[in-house]
C-alpha cells in the first residue's frame, strides 16, 4: 500500500494535491512519499525481526541522497555496485561498515576505495576478481572481507532481462565451482571469508524461487562447515516484486518467513538487498499531456516525460500504470499510446491506455520510484527533471531540475 490516493477525484501525495505540486515544481516531476518509504522499511524489519539481520537497500533502485539518508536513519545498510554509489551512501551519512559491494566489474580503484572506507563485504562474482581484491588488499596492508555470489541456477520466473541466477547469466560464480573457490579464498592471507551471497533476479512475484535458492546456499553452507570454513552471514539478495498492474507479490513477511524458518537455527545473520520493493510504489512520475494526436491507426497522447526520464517501458516493455491526476466525471475516454518527446519509436510510457485526458492536464505513472530517476539520462539533451519528497503536508526538493549549462559543464570546444 502506498500514500498516493484520490480525494474528490484528485490524486494526492500524502496530504498534498499532485496538480499543485506539479504546478509549483514543474513537469515532469518525480514525487516520493516519505510515509511509504518508512512503511516499506518497517515491513522488512518486521519480516526479519526473528533473526539477526542486515537490510542492505540496493542503491541502484533509487540513489537519491535524501532517500539514502532516510534509509540510513532507519538503520539500513546498503548494497552498492560502484564507487559512485558508495560515495553517495557516505555523502548521505550511511555507515560504510554496513555496505556490501556487488557487481561483476569492480575496478582496482573501486576496490581500494571500498577497502579504505572499511565496507563490510565484497560480493565476489568471478575467480579473477578474487585475485584483484587480494592484490589490492595486500598493497594496502588490509584484509578484505569476502562472500561469493553464488549463481544457484534457479529460475526466478521473471522477465529474462532482469533474471540473474541462471547459468546463462553473467552474474556470480557457478554453484558447482563455489566450494573450490571458497577453498582458494581460505588459503589467501589477504582475504577473510564472511558470507555466502546470491541474487537471482528482480520483480519476483512468488517466494518459491528464493526458497529454492536458499536451499542450495544451505547445502553449500554445510559443505563449507565440513571443510572448517566459517561464515557469519547468508545474503539472499533482493528481488521481491511489486504491484505494477495485476501482480500479487507476497509481503516481505510472507516472502521471507519460509527462508527465515530454514535459517533460524544457524548462528549466522541474514542479509537482504531489496531495491524495488522498498521504493517502487513510494514514487510517481508526473507528466503533462502536451498534444493529443489522432493518427490513422491509433491515437497518441504526447507527454513531456520521455524514455530519458523513465526508460523501463522502452527497455523491457514493462507495463506501468498511467492514471489521470484529475478525474472528470463523465469525461470522454479514448484509447492512447502515451508517448514522449524523444526521437525514438520506442519512446513510450504506455500503449493502448484508456484515458480521459485533455492537452495541458497531468498524468501520473505509478510505481516509478524504482529504476526511474536512477536510470534517467540526458538523451536528446533533455534536462533531468526535479524530484521532491512529500512528508504529510510538506514538500521538499530533493533534486533540482537541471539547468541547461549543466548539459555541457564537462565539455570543451576543442580540436578545431
Ligand atoms: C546484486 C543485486 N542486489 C540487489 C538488487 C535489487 O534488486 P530488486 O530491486 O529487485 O530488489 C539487484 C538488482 O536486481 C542486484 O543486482
Ligand atoms: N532496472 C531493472 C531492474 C534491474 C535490476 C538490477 N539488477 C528494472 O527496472 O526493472
Amino acid at each position: 500500500m502506498d500514500f498516493f490516493n484520490y480525494k474528490n477525484n484528485e490524486l494526492y501525495a500524502e496530504d498534498l494535491a499532485v496538480t499543485d505540486l506539479a504546478d509549483q515544481y514543474g513537469s515532469p516531476l518525480y514525487i516520493y512519499s516519505k510515509a511509504t518509504l518508512v512503511r516499506h522499511m518497517n515491513a522488512f524489519k518486521e519480516a526479519l525481526a526473528k533473526k539477526r539481520h542486515l537490510i542492505c537497500y540496493a542503491v541502484k533502485a533509487n540513489s537519491s541522497l535524501s532517500i539514502l539518508a532516510l534509509m540510513a536513519s532507519l538503520g539500513a545498510g546498503f548494497d552498492v555496485v560502484s564507487e559512485g554509489e558508495l560515495r553517495r551512501v557516505i555523502k548521505a551519512g550511511g555507515d560504510p561498515k554496513k555496505v556490501v559491494f556487488s557487481g561483476v566489474g569492480k575496478t582496482a580503484h573501486e576496490i581500494a576505495f571500498a577497502l579504505e572506507q572499511g565496507i563490510d563485504c565484497f560480493n565476489i562474482e568471478s575467480v579473477p576478481e578474487i585475485n584483484a581484491i587480494s592484490s589490492v588488499a595486500k598493497s594496502l596492508g588490509k584484509k578484505a572481507r569476502v562472500s561469493v555470489r553464488v549463481n544457484p541456477n534457479v529460475d526466478a520466473k521473471t522477465h529474462p532481462s532482469i533474471s540473474t541466477g541462471l547459468k546463462s547469466n553473467k552474474f556470480g560464480i557457478a554453484y558447482d565451482e563455489a566450494l573450490a573457490v571458497y577453498r582458494q579464498m581460505a588459503a589467501d592471507p589477504n582475504l577473510e571469508i564472511c558470507g555466502i551471497d546470491c541474487h537471482i533476479g528482480s520483480q519476483m512475484t512468488s517466494g518459491a524461487p528464493i526458497l529454492e535458492a536458499t536451499e542450495r546456499l544451505l547445502d553449500l553452507y554445510k559443505e563449507l562447515t565440513e571443510c572448517g570454513i566459517k561464515i557469519d552471514h547468508i545474503d539472499i539478495g533482493g528481488g521481491l516484486g511489486v504491484t505494477y498492474g495485476d501482480e500479487t507479490p507476497p509481503s516481505p513477511y510472507e516472502y521471507m518467513s519460509a527462508v527465515i524458518n530454514r535459517l533460524k537455527d544457524l548462528d549466522i545473520s541474514i542479509y537482504v538487498e531489496p531495491g524495488r520493493a522498498m521504493v517502487a510504489n513510494a514514487g510517481i512520475l508526473v507528466t503533462k499531456a502536451l498534444y493529443l494526436k489522432k493518427g490513422s491507426v491509433k491515437n497518441f497522447c504526447i507527454v513531456d516525460a520521455g524514455m530519458n526520464d523513465l526508460i523501463r517501458p522502452a527497455l523491457y516493455n514493462s507495463w506501468m500504470n498511467i492514471v489521470e491526476v484529475k478525474k472528470h466525471q463523465d469525461a470522454k475516454v479514448d484509447l492512447y499510446d502515451v508517448v514522449g518527446p524523444v526521437c525514438e519509436s520506442d519512446d513510450f510510457l504506455g500503449k493502448e491506455r484508456k484515458l480521459a485526458v485533455s492537452a495541458g492536464e497531468y498524468l501520473a505513472v505509478r510505481g516509478a520510484g524504482a529504476y526511474g530517476s536512477s536510470m534517467s539520462s540526458n538523451y536528446n539533451s533533455r534536462l533531468l527533471c526535479a524530484e521532491i519528497l512529500v512528508d504529510k503536508n510538506k514538500s521538499y526538493v530533493i533534486r533540482k531540475r537541471q539547468d541547461f549549462s549543466q548539459l555541457w559543464e564537462n565539455e570543451s570546444i576543442a580540436g578545431l
